[in-house]
C-alpha cells in the first residue's frame, strides 16, 4: 500500500468539512480543492446542501446525520437523511447512540441504524459511525454487528468530534475483521498525513474521511489533530 500513487490514495478520501462554523464559501472552496486533489466525495453537513458540483467532475456528495452525537431520535435522523438524499446526498453518515451500545441495547442500536437504512433504500450508500475511541472492543464488536444486520453500507470509526479520540489502527483491524468484507470500513478522524492514511489502509479501511486532505496527499502539513 506505501507504493499507492496520490491519485490513488485520493479515491479512498471522503474530503470532509464538518465545522459547525462553516460556510457555503467554505463548502464551495471545498468542493473545488476536492475536484482538484481527485478524491472520492465532499462529506458536508446536510443544511449545506444542496451542493453545486462540477459538471462531469464524478464527485460524490456525502452528508452527515445524527451528528455528532447520535443521541437524536431515529425518526429524526431518517427524516434528515431522506432531506439530505432529497437534496443530491449520494451517501448518508450516520451516528449511532454510543451510550445505548454501552448500555448493552445492541437491538436498539440496530433498530436506529434499520429506520436510517429504511429511510435511505441502496443504491445511496449508508455509513454507520460507531465513535470507536469511546467503546472497549466488545463494543466495537457489537456495533458492527448491529450494522450489517441491519444492512449498512460501511461502518465508520469516528466524528472526529469526541475527545476521546478519532481513528485508529487498532478499531480499523477489529472493525475490518468483524465485518469481515460484508461492509466497507471508513477511518476517520485524527488522518494528518500521508502515512497516518497508509496505516488505516493497511489496517484494513477502504474508506477516509479526512479533512486536511491536501496535506495527506503531500500538497501541504496539517496541524496535529488535538484530541
Ligand atoms: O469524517 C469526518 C471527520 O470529521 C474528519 O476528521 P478530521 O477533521 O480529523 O480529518
Amino acid at each position: 500500500m506505501s507504493d499507492l500513487t496520490s491519485d490513488q490514495l485520493a479515491r479512498y478520501i471522503d474530503h470532509t468539512l464538518l465545522k459547525p462554523e462553516a460556510t457555503h464559501a467554505d463548502v464551495e472552496a471545498l468542493i473545488a480543492e476536492a475536484v482538484r486533489l481527485g478524491t472520492y466525495s465532499v462529506c458536508v453537513s446536510p443544511n449545506m446542501l444542496p451542493l453545486s458540483i462540477p459538471e462531469g467532475s464524478g464527485l460524490k456528495v456525502a452528508a452527515v446525520c445524527g451528528f455528532p452525537s447520535g443521541k437524536h431520535l431515529s425518526e429524526v435522523k431518517a427524516r434528515e437523511a431522506a432531506l439530505a438524499v432529497a437534496a443530491g446526498a449520494d451517501e448518508i453518515d450516520m451516528v449511532i447512540d454510543v451510550g445505548a451500545v454501552r448500555d448493552g441495547r445492541i437491538a436498539d442500536v440496530q433498530a436506529d441504524i434499520q429506520a436510517v437504512r429504511d429511510a435511505v433504500p441502496a443504491p445511496t450508500v449508508l455509513k454507520v459511525i460507531i465513535e470507536a475511541a469511546a467503546l472497549d472492543d466488545a463494543e466495537i464488536v457489537a456495533a458492527c454487528v448491529a450494522a450489517v444486520a441491519a444492512s449498512a453500507d460501511f461502518v465508520k470509526t469516528s466524528t472526529g468530534f469526541h475527545p476521546a479520540g478519532g481513528a485508529s489502527e487498532r478499531a480499523v483491524r477489529l472493525m475490518a475483521e468483524t465485518v469481515e468484507g460484508e461492509l466497507g470500513v471508513k477511518a476517520s478522524g485524527g488522518i494528518r498525513t500521508r502515512e497516518d492514511a497508509i496505516r488505516m489502509i493497511e489496517a484494513g479501511a477502504t474508506r477516509l474521511g479526512v479533512s486536511a486532505s491536501a496535506a495527506v496527499l503531500g500538497e501541504a502539513t496539517a496541524a496535529p489533530a488535538t484530541y
